[in-house]
């Protein structure tokens, strides 16, 4: 495949109401939108690190200059037979994962477009619709984060997702139980806010009937993951501590989870995504597909990749009006029926630029072809 030109735009694109999450607050997505020029066709991706090195230790400015200064240089001055090619290539690189997916994604959706296949299908994926849930931010009382989980209940969400901490948790779980029942596809993401100090709080969670608990522990641990994994009964998650398929590999052996959150950003992009998917799927660990709060580029990688037959979990994808007034991406991402998005079947990603609003909110733009970077 060929690879011509690469574009670098940063977005600031505001959230409709802020989001509160264990990083903090996010008021506006920073992040760079990537395209990848070849042979008459464009591919899209988008970084997905937040603008502080909370969730994990990237933010926009590292993954700007991990692309200006080394991985756009590589790919425009080496030979890219197929997408899979980026990863073996970045393999010199340590971690810089959000980096490393934001310009693979672009290649793996420029080369669904030269094939002239949907990105679903370039990744092997079968299915037509999926079902997806949402993710609660953090609010001020139980009694708010209530009131938005019967604003997603009503839209059809297939999976809510609150965040729990010490002090607020037990409160939380039971009033949502006490409101909506056991029936309720509920989950809880602690952001690894608890230590096996708290084995206690977290036993009380297990009678909750949740679909599982995310990440209780530290971010980078999967040994007190297993110790914990064995007192409860509830599947442990794990989401910060998986940076690969050798995480995920390792996690398993070790019995420190039995679902594994697959965000493409966190583990180095789509090609690492498959691998994961992949080695749970031979080992019984189903996977879902986490969200970072991307834009409608983001959301429709999601998308694709949550076509393979392993995420049988519904994701955190939600719909683009989840968090934006207005998405950069047309049509944006939208219910084909109440908590299902379709997969797309066009070519590549499946959605358009919206250029109206890309150019009203790019603060940044700069390309590079073979030229630039051998000069
Ligand atoms: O994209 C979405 O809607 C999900 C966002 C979300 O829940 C998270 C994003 C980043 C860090 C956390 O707060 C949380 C997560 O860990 O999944
Ligand atoms: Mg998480």
């Amino acid at each position: 495949m060929k690879i011509e030109k690469i574009e670098v735009r940063r977005l600031h694109l505001p959230l409709k109401n802020p989001f509160e999450a264990s990083f903090g607050v996010l008021a506006k997505r920073d992040f760079l939108l990537i395209s990848a020029h070849g042979e008459g066709e464009t591919g899209y991706g988008e970084s997905v690190a937040m603008p502080f090195p909370f969730y994990n230790e990237e933010t926009t400015d590292t993954i700007h200059y991990m692309l200006e200064t080394f991985m756009i240089p590589m790919v425009l001055t080496n030979k890219i037979e197929a997408p899979e090619d980026v990863s073996r290539l970045f393999e010199p690189i340590r971690r810089n994962n959000m980096a490393k997916s934001a310009i693979e994604g672009a290649v793996w959706d420029l080369y669904a477009k030269q094939k002239g296949i949907s990105l679903a299908q370039a990744l092997g994926g079968k299915r037509k619709e999926i079902d997806v849930g949402v993710s609660v931010g953090i609010e001020p009382s139980v009694e708010d984060v209530v009131k938005k989980v019967e604003g997603f209940v009503a839209e059809g969400y297939k999976k809510i997702k609150v965040k729990i901490k010490p002090g607020f948790d037990i409160a939380l779980i039971d009033a949502l139980r006490k409101r909506f029942g056991d029936s309720l596809p509920l989950m809880a993401d602690a952001n690894s806010a608890y230590t096996l100090d708290q084995m206690d709080v977290l036993k009380k969670l297990d009678q909750y009937n949740l679909i599982m608990i995310e990440q209780p522990l530290a971010h980078d641990d999967i040994v007190d993951h297993a110790v914990l994994q064995k007192q409860l009964k509830t599947p442990i998650c794990l989401d910060e501590s998986i940076h690969s398929a050798e995480d995920a590999r390792r996690a398993i052996e070790l019995g420190s989870c039995k679902i594994i959150n697959i965000k493409i950003g966190r583990v180095g992009g789509l090609t690492e995504s498959k691998k994961i998917h992949d080695l749970c799927e031979a080992h019984q660990v189903p996977v879902w597909c986490g969200g970072m709060m991307e834009s409608g580029v983001g959301r429709a990688h999601n998308i694709a990749i949550t076509s393979l037959s392993n995420f049988t979990i519904p994701g955190d994808t939600s719909a683009s009006s989840r968090y934006w007034a207005e998405d950069i991406v047309v049509p944006e991402v939208n219910f084909l029926k109440p908590g299902i998005l379709g997969v797309p079947e066009g070519p590549g990603i499946g959605y358009d630029i919206n250029w109206r609003v890309v150019h009203a909110l790019q603060v940044e733009e700069k390309s590079y072809t073979m030229a630039d970077v051998t000069s």
